[in-house]
């Protein structure tokens, strides 16, 4: 039985990212606003753009947070960002909308988000991605550590030195790993199933992008700082 242990410098890298991923959170008063009266389809949908819109901020700071991510090329940077940010925002709106809400939230925020014009068919795949993440129940260093695998994913559209990116992620990915088989002795395929959680990401991430589509189609209005990152008109 091989002796799992964390390095010194492992737990630095540890102890910066989860600061970091604690640090950077999007105002309360916005997600309040949702738990708010009664609100029309127009309405909610604008209160999730609001609350996307400052959940790309957060991501922006957090990942300026991640160690090494700076000394990238500039453009892989903003490639790998511009890569990640829907699975990022879903991936943390899954983590928090599964643990901070206090019980009768999450129905009224479900609700809201099911009144919010948004397409059945993307809110199952939504909701049970969110339904898995919460019966992970993911302390909060996996949160962070996951969230920051998948900003480091190297294969995302334009980035230049993959190889790059892959040292990095790698170096993630290995305490992550370490991590899980000393939290989760019980469960060895704990690593693997947090990690499958990021297949489900990108088939997420493919269900927004044809929800833009068809968003933009009944002329729903986005912030300049979601068009710019999503790619919207
Ligand atoms: O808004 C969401 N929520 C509620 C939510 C999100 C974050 C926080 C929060 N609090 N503190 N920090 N974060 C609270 C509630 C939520 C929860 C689970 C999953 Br899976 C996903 C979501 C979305 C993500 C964005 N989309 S979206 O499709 O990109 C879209 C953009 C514009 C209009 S629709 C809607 C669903």
């Amino acid at each position: 039985k091989e002796k799992v242990e964390i390095t010194k410098e492992q737990q630095a890298l540890v102890k910066v990212v989860v600061e970091a991923y604690n640090r950077h959170q999007i105002p309360q008063d916005v997600a309040k606003k949702l738990l708010q009266d009664q609100y029309s389809a127009e309405e909610n949908f604008l209160l999730l753009t609001e609350m996307a819109t400052s959940q790309v901020q957060v991501l922006v700071e957090f990942t300026k947070n991640i160690p090494g991510f700076l000394s990238l090329d500039r453009e892989d940077q903003i490639a790998l960002l511009k890569g990640s940010a829907v699975e990022a925002m879903f991936l943390r709106s899954a983590q928090v909308f599964s643990k901070k809400m206090p019980n009768g939230h999450t129905e009224v925020l479900e609700e809201r988000i099911r009144k919010s014009g948004i397409s059945e068919e993307f809110m199952t795949p939504m909701f049970n991605f969110y339904k898995s993440i919460g019966e992970l129940h993911m302390v909060e260093e996996e949160q962070a550590l996951l969230t920051t695998i998948t900003i480091l994913t190297p294969d995302r559209p334009y980035v230049k030195d993959q190889q790059a990116v892959e040292r990095l992620q790698e170096t993630i990915l290995d305490v992550l790993r370490k991590m899980c088989v000393l939290q989760h002795p019980q469960d060895p395929q704990y690593f693997a199933r947090l990690l499958g959680r990021l297949t489900e990401l990108r088939t997420l991430s493919h269900y927004h992008a044809e929800m833009l589509t068809s968003w933009r189609v009944n002329d729903h209005k986005f912030t300049p700082l979601l068009c710019e990152i999503w790619d919207v008109q």
